[in-house]
């Protein structure tokens, strides 16, 4: 998508043909950074440190994180070895093992000489398809967007919530939610998006707002608290997030707070997608609830809040009292009775098991 009228993705091969770029997300929305990850092990502290972040970036990055081991080593323990350190990176986006995974299936079989050059070739090869996938998400979800359309008087606006940031940042390119909110803005479709902040992190006021506001998509960023108001008195049409994991049954795991949203939309009517690529889909997990691990993250997350000053600094502040106890839970999981449906590259499903099992047949019998 475009930043300035100049197109980026949110991770690339640099043109030296080794290091990787990315934008560095923690200091937007003030600073557009780009870094170079130039080791696996860089690659493995942008992923925990959350200089990149949202599930399918987590698993290019790995994937690129894979070819930077082989680069430096490409015997048999390295890639055991690098597979390991990435996977311990973040705990519940599922992506990421999957992209290990893919990396460890398709360069196993190989001699140690050739590993590297493969193994940037399938990194590059997940970026790609990532933006594929998510523009075919994009072409389904539109779908849902249109048809409410069609109900509203001349320019009036679909009113879309997301929360937290399923856009091009945290994938490679296009986003998940965001696709089909793009997709409806670029054909001239009035879209209008209800932007949860998004605490701790707060990743929709800082980087979906961000984004929508460089595609000049109309928005507002509300206080995460504000969405069952909005529903109650019909100002949300849709509810579409993003996920880091869906259960074989369809439960849906994503940022904090998910849940609540979708609780609320329950109980006014108002229609609560998820897009999702299907290397979120974790077919070997039944229940999302009981076995989806969730991340814990560092209580500063919550204790402190970092903007600009008016003089233009960077600061961070406290907000919480000295010596309150803060718990960080990262996720939570929606179950998918709440689930109007999951937007993938292969059409709106049902949030079920059969839906994803006869939408994915190689991914169900895989795992
Ligand atoms: C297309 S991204 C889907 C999810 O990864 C996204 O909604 C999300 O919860 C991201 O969490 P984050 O902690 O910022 O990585």
């Amino acid at each position: 998508m475009k930043v300035d009228g100049r197109h980026f993705r949110s991770i690339w091969l640099e043109p030296d043909g080794r290091s990787v770029g990315a934008i560095d997300q923690r200091r937007l929305p003030h600073e557009f950074i780009v870094a170079k990850i130039t080791t696996a092990d860089e690659a493995g502290e942008a992923i925990s440190s959350m200089l990149v972040r949202g599930a399918p970036l987590i698993g290019a990055t790995a994937a690129y994180g894979m070819a930077l081991a082989m680069r430096a080593d490409a015997s048999d323990a390295a890639l055991e070895r690098a597979g390991k350190m990435l996977a311990a990176s973040r705990p519940t986006a599922i992506n990421l093992k999957w992209a290990i995974d893919e990396m460890q299936r398709a360069l196993a079989p190989l001699a140690a000489s050739a590993r590297a050059d493969a193994a940037y070739a399938r990194a590059r090869e997940i970026a790609d398809e990532d933006v594929e996938i998510n523009r075919d998400i994009g072409r389904h979800g539109l779908g849902l967007i249109e048809t409410i359309a069609a109900t509203k008087k001349p320019g009036e606006p679909v009113n879309v919530l997301t929360h937290c940031n399923a856009g091009w940042l945290a994938t490679v390119d296009w986003g998940t939610a965001t696709s089909p909110i793009y997709q409806a803005h670029d054909r001239g479709i009035p879209v209008h998006v209800w932007v949860d902040e998004t605490r701790p992190r707060n990743q929709g006021a800082s980087l979906t707002a961000w984004e929508l506001g460089h595609h000049g998509v109309p928005h507002t960023v509300i206080p995460d608290n504000t969405g069952g108001h909005l529903m109650q008195h019909r100002m949300v049409d849709l509810a579409i997030v993003g996920t880091d994991r869906v259960a074989a049954n369809g439960d849906v795991c994503n940022k904090i707070g998910t849940y609540l949203k979708a609780l609320a939309a329950h109980d006014n009517g108002v229609p609560f997608y998820v897009a999702l690529p299907s290397p979120t889909i974790d077919f070997s997990i039944d229940d999302g609830i009981r076995q989806i691990p969730i991340e814990q993250r560092a209580a500063s997350e919550v204790t402190h809040l970092t903007g600009r000053t008016a003089d233009g600094r960077i600061e961070t502040v406290r907000v919480v009292p000295d010596g309150s106890t803060v718990a960080n839970f990262g996720f939570d999981v929606t179950p998918a009775r709440l689930v109007s449906g999951l937007i993938t590259e292969r059409g709106v499903l049902s949030a079920d098991r059969a839906a994803l099992a006869s939408a994915f047949p190689e991914r169900s019998k895989v795992s």
